[in-house]
């Protein structure tokens, strides 16, 4: 790692980041850097400069000037549609459901979703999201002063969340199988992207497409039986994500979702929802363990709110430090690093040409870390949030932005809120020497390597 003449801090002074490329890669060069990790391809310029163009197969421009992606997906949403590698990547799991589907089909389809996502609705979910927090403090204290590796337990973490609100009691389903359909998928899925981003011809093999297919049907089999199973056994009390969506009905066309939507859907929350959410909790502790100070100062306002319970939703607007500190770790490591659109018409972004067949990316990692919008960008500072007025709305995109924003974003940083709080409460953690994770971006920006912290009773 090397210092660049903008950052005012030492390099040791600052969490992992990944040296962006001074040089033109060609194409090879970047399909092979693309297969190790695709925030390799991007170019130093992108933390530089307001837009970077190319041409590798296909025309494509990178995006970080907040009035142009304003005009993406927001003023001229219609003509940045989600790009056919996103599209072509994720149907054969996920069907033509809300991630996907684009026009009167995705309208309906937000409609009939978007009351489960209420903040009543979320809220009501804290239990389950606190039982979640209680069972990972458990593993981690059983684990005593061995190291732990974070990513691995935040995973599995926010998968009982996402599989407790959607799965039924009564299907036979073993989590640890979903997991690793999900996975297998995400894996495979995530060389071909590469290839299809970059424009490489459709002939060249794709390798893992079989493994997939098969991790595919897996996945959709125990979502079918979910959505059955449910049906037999009506709603819970509280209802549930599923409970919610087998309600949910398009208040306009009055349509409800088949269960094959359901599937599809329930599916999209459960690939959409948990990764992201435990990469934030994990690249959280790992920057906690990286600055003592902030991590003590986050502990004091936990012990302060929670007096030896786990967090709850209500303790959230009580815990505005451990907000803060979630919302500095989504700019340094977004799990959607990078944003993809096909241009449908030519249009003008930031003074540029954009044709018809362009791709055009919002690298949101390169947006959050641009020297043009923030100071110090790749230091650790969390009180960068205090105010949220002070930040411009369209240089922070975690979560996407116009109408096609996450669905999610509450749920998430609910999740992520209650258990960081009940964690940092309890245990003080430690970085490993020598054991530092590498940001790596296949379809999420992944710690490579895992997160392995020590801890000790706090
Ligand atoms: C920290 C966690 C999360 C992050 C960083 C995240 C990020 C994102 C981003 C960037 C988008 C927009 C993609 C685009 O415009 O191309 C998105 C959309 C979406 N997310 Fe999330 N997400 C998170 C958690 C969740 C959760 C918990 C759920 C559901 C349980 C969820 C469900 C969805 C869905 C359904 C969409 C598509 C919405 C639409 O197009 O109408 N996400 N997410």
């Amino acid at each position: 790692m090397t210092t660049t003449e903008t950052d005012a801090l030492p390099v040791e002074a600052l969490p992992v980041h990944v040296p962006l490329v001074t040089e033109p890669l060609g194409l090879m060069g970047s399909l092979a850097a693309a297969r190790r990790n695709l925030l390799e391809i991007l170019p130093d310029l992108a933390v530089r400069q307001p837009m970077v163009s190319g041409r590798t197969g296909i025309r494509w421009h990178m995006v970080m000037e907040p009035a142009a992606i304003r005009r993406m997906l927001l003023e001229n949403i219609d003509n940045y549609p989600k790009s056919v590698t996103t599209k072509n990547l994720l149907k054969p799991a996920i069907g033509d459901s809300l991630f996907i589907a684009e026009g009167a089909h995705w309208r309906w389809q937000r409609r009939a979703a978007a009351p489960a996502f209420s903040h009543r609705n979320v809220s009501a979910l804290g239990p389950v999201m606190g039982m979640a927090a209680q069972n990972s403090l458990d593993r981690v204290e059983a684990a005593g002063k061995r190291a732990v590796d974070y990513y691995e337990e935040m995973v599995r973490a926010t998968f009982e969340v996402i599989g407790n609100v959607t799965f039924s009691e009564g299907a036979q389903f073993d989590p640890e199988q979903v997991h690793s359909a999900i996975d297998d998928y995400i894996a495979a899925a995530g060389k071909v992207s590469i290839l299809d981003m970059l424009g490489v011809p459709g002939w060249v093999p794709r390798p893992g497409r079989l493994l997939s297919k098969r991790a595919v049907g897996e996945m959709k089999a125990l979502a079918d039986q979910s959505v059955e199973a449910r049906k037999a056994t009506g709603p819970g009390m509280p209802p549930d994500l599923l409970d919610l969506l087998l309600e949910g009905e398009d208040p306009e066309t009055k349509r409800k979702m088949n269960t094959a939507e359901l599937r599809d859907n329930l599916l999209t929350f459960i690939v959409a929802g948990h990764e992201t959410t435990a990469l934030t909790l994990s690249w959280a502790l790992y920057l906690c363990a990286f600055d003592q100070g902030v991590q003590d100062r986050a502990r004091e306002e936990a012990q302060a709110v929670l007096q030896g319970r786990v967090a709850e939703a209500k303790d959230l607007d009580s815990l505005p430090f451990i907000r803060m500190i979630v919302d500095e770790t989504l700019r340094l490591y977004p799990p959607a690093g990078i944003l993809s659109r096909t241009a449908r018409e030519a249009d003008e972004l930031g003074g540029r040409e954009i044709r018809p067949g362009d791709t055009v990316m919002i690298p949101i990692y390169a947006l959050h870390r641009n020297r043009l919008l923030w100071d110090d960008p790749d230091a650790f500072r969390p009180e960068r949030f205090k105010d949220r007025k002070e930040i411009e709305r369209y240089a922070y995109l975690p979560f996407g932005d116009g109408p096609r924003i996450c669905i999610g974003v509450s749920f998430a940083v609910q999740e992520a809120v209650i258990i960081l709080a009940t964690l940092l409460s309890k245990r003080r953690f430690s970085l490993l020497p020598g054991k530092a994770p590498k940001p790596v971006m296949i379809l999420t920006l992944r710690p490579e390597g895992g997160v392995w912290l020590t801890s000790e009773p706090a």
